[in-house]
């Protein structure tokens, strides 16, 4: 860990051309290749108590496909080549995260999570690199595969802005009333489910976060904080068995996609 207190990932200068010591004159396309280039940080919100799960601990650390879905998902990031170091925020109370085989990856470092989801990615945007791209991925979403991660990757060059793994809604979309009832029908034109892995430059997601919380805004995606900034971040339309497991039903369907997978 650097001074600052950053993650200290290694990179050499030659790594990150922006930092040769003589001015150097850069065309945008040098620009963009070092945006390219920079490193990515994978973001795992994993401070969850899993309260919609109703089990006896928080849901990521039930068991499915020989392991709990954390180690799943963990196993998903840490694979993957383009990935440089992998951040996990964790509950105050955890008192699991350390018997996963994982927690011990030297790829792998742990902070404390926050009240809320938001709290927890910022938590960890703290000791992400400067200069670096943060993909953040719930840790609920264990069937994540490395194809999706490199869509998203790949999108930086059409979406500099950063972008989410998304999925066009193709069902009809009710609002209910309080008694139960169809309000209304929702438009589904355009219409999208917001799904993770979402990336942004670290430094502008962390700065971006903590002014929409400390504006009072609902935080419920990284999205979600650079619209409110007025960043239109791009969709990469993302596999449906992406699935956050949320609900008790969701666990046999993780499992189902996971045995898929490994076939
Ligand atoms: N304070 C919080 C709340 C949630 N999360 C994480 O954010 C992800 C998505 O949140 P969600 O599916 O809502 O998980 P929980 O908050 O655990 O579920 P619930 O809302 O049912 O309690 C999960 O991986 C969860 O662990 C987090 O890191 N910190
Ligand atoms: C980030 C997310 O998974 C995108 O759909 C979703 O917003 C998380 O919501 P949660 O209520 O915190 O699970």
């Amino acid at each position: 860990m650097s001074e600052l207190g950053h993650l200290d990932l290694g990179l050499s200068e030659q790594s990150n051309p922006g930092s040769q010591s003589e001015p150097v004159m850069q065309t945008e396309l040098q620009r963009q290749a070092e945006h390219i280039t920079q490193a990515v940080v994978a973001i795992v919100p994993a401070a969850g108590i899993g309260s919609r799960m109703g089990a006896d601990r928080p849901k990521q650390y039930l068991e499915v496909c020989g392991q709990s879905i954390l180690g799943h998902t963990l196993d998903k990031l840490l694979s993957h080549p383009h990935i440089s170091h992998v951040i996990v925020a964790l509950h105050p109370n955890d008192n699991i995260f350390n018997t996963l085989p994982q927690a011990a990856h030297p790829k792998l470092t742990t902070v404390l999570g926050g009240g809320e989801r938001a709290d927890s990615v910022l938590a960890a945007l703290q000791i992400a690199p400067e200069h670096s791209w943060a993909l953040v991925h719930d840790a609920a979403r264990p069937c994540l595969t490395a194809t999706d991660i490199d869509k998203l990757l790949a999108s930086r060059v059409q979406f500099p802005q950063g972008a989410i793994l998304a999925m066009p809604v193709c069902d009809t979309m009710k609002r209910a009333n309080k008694q139960g009832e169809i309000s209304a029908t929702v438009c589904r034109d355009n219409l999208w489910h917001a799904l993770t892995p979402q990336l942004f430059q670290a430094a502008q997601l962390k700065d971006y976060l903590n002014a929409a919380l400390a504006a009072g805004v609902v935080v419920t995606d990284e999205a979600s904080a650079m619209e409110w900034a007025g960043i239109s971040p791009g969709l990469v339309s993302g596999r449906a068995d992406n699935i956050k497991v949320t609900h008790p039903d969701d666990l046999g369907l993780a499992e189902l996609f996971l045995m898929r997978a490994a076939k």
